[in-house]
């Protein structure tokens, strides 16, 4: 088994004058908040910017300690359709990264909160610079990355999750932002 039957890859998903001006409007458009948090009493720094969008009534353990949950912009509600039109699958929230440079990351972790459900299937969009996409696999030793460059859509299907760990890597070398959204169906209790 590998990484690679759990994510697709598709270049170009948007071309490269697209992506550059959806990179831009997204950097003036979002209203950024600070990344500084306190959880718990205790203060930290997060290594990015990060905003959070849900249809209403979507609630996730992740962002309500963290993010306030906002409503989606005509931008996002664009790309999220587009995105869903292509997969034939719908989505009600979105995570927005702001890798500010080289030095913003994110660490080792799997997006398998219980919220997500047993089969978390996640769309991810990168606008900007091209970073390096790491995984690894839970148990073996097993490892590897992709570059994503401006435009890409990578999917990673249910299993992804389940068996392998993901980051960000810091680039020190880079200068330039990169902007990433990630696609997720938070499950609503019934
Ligand atoms: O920036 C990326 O490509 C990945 C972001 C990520 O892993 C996440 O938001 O859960
Ligand atoms: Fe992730």
């Amino acid at each position: 088994m590998t990484a690679n039957k759990e994510l697709r890859v598709i270049e170009h998903f948007y071309d490269a004058a697209e992506s550059d001006s959806i990179y831009r409007r997204l950097l003036l458009e979002q209203n950024w908040p600070d990344n500084r948090y306190s959880v718990a009493g205790r203060e930290f720094m997060l290594p990015r910017l990060q905003t959070w969008h849900a249809d209403p009534g979507i609630s996730y353990s992740y962002s309500n300690n963290l993010l306030q949950t906002r409503s989606w912009t005509p931008l996002l509600s664009d790309i999220r359709q587009k995105i869903e039109h292509f997969l034939n699958f719908s989505f009600n929230s979105v995570l927005v990264n702001l890798y500010r440079n080289g030095e913003d990351y994110v660490g080792w972790h799997a997006d398998n909160e219980a919220e997500l459900g047993e089969r978390p299937f996640i769309a991810s969009l990168t606008l900007g610079a091209t970073r390096r996409f790491a995984f690894r696999h839970k148990k073996t030793a097993e490892n590897g990355s992709i570059l994503l460059g401006s435009g890409t859509l990578l999917v990673m299907q249910p299993d992804f999750q389940h068996h392998w760990l993901h980051s960000i890597p810091i680039d020190s070398e880079l200068t330039q932002g990169r902007i990433n959204l990630t696609f997720r169906k938070v499950i609503v209790p019934k």
